[in-house]
Formats: structure tokens, C-alpha cells, sequence
């Protein structure tokens, strides 16, 4: 049997609910296979209430409030109980309605199905041996009711018979549509996760490198179609390997951060940011004049040149500048890489007429 132990985890892990949300997630599930549970129980006490089988109606009452209390304890913080509560209730409630009053050939034991289901679910993947339990003890509840149940009782009419193997078949329809809901989340959850590292600087929260070239090519694409002016711009922190030998690494992060975090709340909604390389990062700005763009920029500049970042615990304060270059889609241009390399000329030529200013790249370029 232990050959088979590593298929099964793999199964398991398939779809069994991991990752940061993983308790929140399992609670669902919990919470929902007992909802389901009531309103199974109460559907059929209301049916057979009016068929006039008022034990039967009772029996799927009491089942109902079985799975309410389930639900409380789950809301009010006892989930173990609350897990562990559901097979045990699953199973009686199935086999009592069999043996009492369907007989085997209502096919209402096939309700346990939603146990081996939950116990893929409800458990935690390390939560291994719960998974193999539960699942073995619906297996083998199953198995007993069709075994030793009688096939038809005198309760069981066609009608009744119809009636169960139609309320089985929707519960356990619910119980597929809500496990592949769980799935489906968590497979997005997953891919949100994933886009979110392929495209954010760790460091800096903001766009990395590809993510903010790949919007630089798009903003580029439709300025050219749409005949709109769109601006690029690069920016570069001042003497930063100064700062790092000086104060070192930690503080240089934090500048960084800090430095990001101010360009990101100045710009628009509609521009782009992304760090471009160590201590540069780009700002795509669409259908944006030079005008604007200059002012935009300007501003970043000086909120940046008068942000005082303490740093190693002490009283005193560091201050930091930046130097940027812009450039905008002209007449002459074919492709975004020409503004880029545009706006990097500019960006030089801001350090060289001696930093902390904005410089926009036109035929005589000037620091603003
Ligand atoms: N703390 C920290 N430093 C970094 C990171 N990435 C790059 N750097 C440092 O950034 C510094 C960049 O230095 P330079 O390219 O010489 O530029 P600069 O000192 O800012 O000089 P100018 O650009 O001419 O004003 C290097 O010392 C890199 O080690 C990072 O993620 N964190």
C-alpha cells in the first residue's frame, strides 16, 4: 500500500487548497458543504412534508440542524470540531435515511461522495492521514449501506426513489461546481501571484525593467496610430554610490524605496513607472505634451530634493537629488527605443550641466 502513498499525495495536492489564503479557503469550503448539507435537508423535509411523510420530513430536519450547528461552530472559531464533525454527520444521516426508510436502490448513499470530495478540500495537504480517513470511512460506509441495506423498503415508492436519486444527483452536482470554484481561485489567485512577480521590482514595488518597456512599446504604438503626443522620461539618482559607501547598502534601499514611492504618488493614473536599472527608473507618460510632461517631471524633482530620510536610527537627515531626461515622440521617430535613447542623451546631459534638474531633448537641449 505505501507505493501508492506518493500517488495519492500528489492527487491530493492537486487540488487540496495551499498558500497564504489556504486556512481562509478550507473555512469556505467547510462553511459551504455544510450550507449545502441544510439546504439539501431542508429541500427534502419541505418535499416530503408535502408528499405527507411527516417521520422522513422530521428525519431531514434534524439533519438540517445538524449541519446549521456544523456551520455555527465553523463561524464561531471551533473549525477542527466543525471538520471532523461533517463526515460523522454525513455518513449517519445517510445510512439512517437508507436503512430506515429508501432502501439501497434509492442510490442515497451516493451522497458520501461529497465526503471523499471534502476531505480533499477541507484538510490541509500535510493533513494527510485526515484525508486517507475520511476518504476510507465514506468508501467504506458506502459500501456497507449497499451492502446490507435493504434494497427497498416499504416507505419506498417509485416516487420517493426518483425524488432521492434527483437530490443526490443535484447535491453532489453543487459539491463538483464548488470544488472547481476553489480550484478556479486558486489557480487565479496563483497566476495574479505569478504576473505580480514577473512584472513588480521587489525592492521598489514599482514596474521591474520588462514590464514598463513592454507598456513603453504599447503607450509608443498607440501614440503613433492615434497621432497623440506621449512623453518618456528617465531618472537617475544623484551620486548614489556615494550614498551606499557613505551610509551604506541599507540606507541606499531605503532611498530607493523612498524615492520610488515619490514618483509613483506624483505621477498619473494613466503613466507607467518602472525601475530601469540599479538606480534609474523610466516614466512613460501617453498622451502627454512636453509641457505637461516638463511639469510633471519638475515636480517629482523637487519632492524628491527636499524629502529628508533618516537613516541608521540617527536625528540626522539625508537629502538626496535626482537628475531626468525626457523625451517626446517626434515626427522622425519609428520605434520607442529612439525616444529612450533620446531621453537617456538628455538625462546626460543633466548630470553634466551638474544634476538635480530636469533636461527635455530637443534640438537645444536645456536644463529646465
Ligand atoms: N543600495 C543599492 N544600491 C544599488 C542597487 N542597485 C545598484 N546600486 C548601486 O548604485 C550605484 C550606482 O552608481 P553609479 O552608476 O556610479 O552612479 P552615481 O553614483 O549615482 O553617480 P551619478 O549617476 O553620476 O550621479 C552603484 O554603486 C550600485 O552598486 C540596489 O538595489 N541597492
Amino acid at each position: 500500500m505505501s507505493f501508492l502513498k506518493p500517488y495519492i499525495r500528489r492527487f491530493a495536492a492537486l487540488i487540496a487548497i495551499n498558500g497564504a489564503d489556504a486556512d481562509l479557503n478550507r473555512k469556505q469550503v467547510v462553511n459551504i458543504t455544510y450550507l449545502l448539507s441544510a439546504m439539501v435537508g431542508i429541500m427534502s423535509a419541505l418535499v416530503f412534508f408535502v408528499y405527507g411523510w411527516f417521520t422522513e420530513s422530521i428525519v431531514h430536519i434534524l439533519g438540517a440542524m445538524v449541519s446549521v450547528i456544523g456551520y455555527l461552530l465553523s463561524i464561531k472559531g471551533y473549525a477542527g470540531c466543525a471538520r471532523v464533525l461533517f463526515p460523522l454527520a454525513c455518513a449517519t444521516y445517510v445510512s439512517i435515511c437508507t436503512f430506515r426508510f429508501y432502501g439501497s436502490d434509492s442510490h442515497f448513499a451516493w451522497l458520501l461522495i461529497i465526503l471523499a470530495a471534502y476531505s480533499v478540500t477541507g484538510f490541509r495537504v500535510d493533513r494527510g492521514k485526515a484525508q486517507f480517513v475520511v476518504c476510507a470511512f465514506a468508501l467504506m460506509m458506502f459500501a456497507f449501506i449497499e451492502l446490507f441495506a435493504p434494497k427497498t423498503t416499504p416507505y419506498a415508492s417509485l416516487d420517493v426513489r426518483l425524488l432521492i436519486a434527483l437530490s443526490t444527483f443535484v447535491a453532489s452536482a453543487c459539491m463538483i461546481v464548488l470544488i472547481a470554484g476553489v480550484v478556479v481561485t486558486k489557480l487565479r489567485k496563483l497566476n495574479e501571484h505569478l504576473r505580480y512577480l514577473a512584472e513588480v521590482d521587489d525592492l521598489t514595488k514599482v514596474h521591474n525593467r520588462r514590464k514598463v518597456l513592454a507598456e513603453a512599446a504599447n503607450v509608443f504604438a498607440d501614440s503613433m496610430l492615434s497621432n497623440q503626443a506621449c512623453c518618456f522620461a528617465i531618472l537617475d539618482l544623484d551620486h548614489f554610490k556615494s550614498i551606499n559607501d557613505r551610509f551604506g547598502h541599507e540606507t541606499g534601499d531605503l532611498v530607493l524605496q523612498k524615492t520610488a514611492a515619490v514618483m509613483k504618488n506624483t505621477i498619473r493614473k494613466s503613466d507607467w513607472i518602472g525601475r530601469y536599472g540599479g538606480e534609474e527608473f523610466v516614466i512613460i507618460m501617453s498622451n502627454t505634451r512636453t509641457e505637461e510632461a516638463l511639469k510633471l517631471m519638475e515636480s517629482v524633482r523637487i519632492q524628491i530634493s527636499d524629502l529628508r530620510l533618516a537613516y541608521n536610527g540617527l536625528d540626522k537627515k539625508l537629502r538626496v537629488t535626482t537628475s531626468i531626461g525626457i523625451a517626446g515622440v517626434d515626427a522622425e521617430t519609428q520605434r520607442y527605443e529612439q525616444v529612450l535613447a533620446r531621453a537617456d542623451k538628455a538625462l546626460y546631459q543633466a548630470k553634466d550641466q551638474g544634476r538635480n534638474q530636469v533636461v527635455f531633448a530637443g534640438k537645444d537641449m536645456e536644463a529646465v
